[in-house]
């Protein structure tokens, strides 16, 4: 039997997508293996229709590969389950229902009694800092405490994994830095394994403990770089600014040429 310990939160073997539109198929994902850590941070990085959104959805159980293997905590994957939990960059709240309704709901069906739903409502929303706005209705918030909402409202779920598909890209910078530094913050104290699908390499690089590149046509992951700093990573760091560089020469948008240590 496999040593739990040993069991890599998420893994991904050899998966392949195709999506099939006016009698053409078009190969999304190929070959694509990832295996993450039980409470890594990891971003998939890459640019527009490389296929970061598919291969999110496919470890969340909402699309099925056409070929590969995914697990979560050694689990075959095949469904969504409460396992697991996907955020948006759309937030996704109900406009009629308070912060404190949105978040409860998520709890709904779950062996709780009313009481356990309301205490762990209002811890989440504490844990995102929005205790004094529960009553809120998500019209009367900024974007910024919706995005709080909504992740307090997947966190009450207390998942395993949580996958995040541009969380913050819909918010201003300072927002958006506010709430990444509160991620972190969050992460290291429900130790939650995060895989965050992001464009924007200042987000992978503050948040991630592994930023995978992903390049198109076919989408594959061509390079894997450890973040090897401290959390939170100080912006304005000399080292951040290498990992910068080199993630904008993978890319081909700096001059830096050091790209093959990095490739797998
Ligand atoms: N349901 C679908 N049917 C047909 N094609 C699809 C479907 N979903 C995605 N695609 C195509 O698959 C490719 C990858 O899409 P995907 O959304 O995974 O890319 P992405 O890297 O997340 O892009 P973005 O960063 O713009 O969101 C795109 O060419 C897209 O048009």
């Amino acid at each position: 039997m496999e040593d739990t310990a040993t069991v890599p939160a998420v893994s991904v073997q050899q998966l392949c997508k195709s999506y099939s539109q006016d009698g053409y198929s078009q190969q999304v994902l190929h070959g694509v293996n990832v295996e993450i850590k039980e409470g890594e941070i990891v971003s998939l990085l890459g640019q527009s229709g490389c296929g970061k959104s598919t291969l999110l959805s496919i470890i969340g159980g909402f699309e099925q590969g056409d070929s590969g293997v995914v697990r979560i905590g050694g689990q075959l994957v095949t469904k969504p389950g409460r396992h697991c939990v996907m955020l948006f960059q759309s937030y996704g709240l109900l406009p009629w229902r308070s912060v404190r309704s949105n978040v409860e709901l998520a709890l709904h069906g779950m062996s709780l009694t009313k009481q356990e739903i309301s205490d762990r409502a209002a811890h989440y929303i504490s844990l995102v800092g929005l205790q004094d706005r529960m009553t809120a209705f998500p019209a009367q918030l900024s974007g910024g405490m919706q995005q709080r909402t909504a992740l307090a409202r997947a966190l009450v779920m207390q998942p395993k994994l949580l996958l995040m598909d541009e969380p913050f890209a819909a918010l201003d910078t300072f927002t958006k830095y506010a709430l990444q530094d509160e991620l972190l913050r969050i992460q290291q104290q429900e130790k939650v394994t995060i895989i965050l699908v992001t464009h924007d390499i200042d987000e992978a690089i503050t948040l991630s403990h592994r930023v995978l590149i992903m390049q198109a046509t076919p989408g594959t992951i061509t390079a894997t770089i450890p973040i090897v700093a401290p959390k939170p990573f100080d912006r304005g760091d000399a080292d951040f600014q290498h990992y910068r560089k080199r993630i904008l020469s993978l890319f081909r948008l700096s001059g830096t040429k050091q790209v093959e240590e990095f490739v797998i």
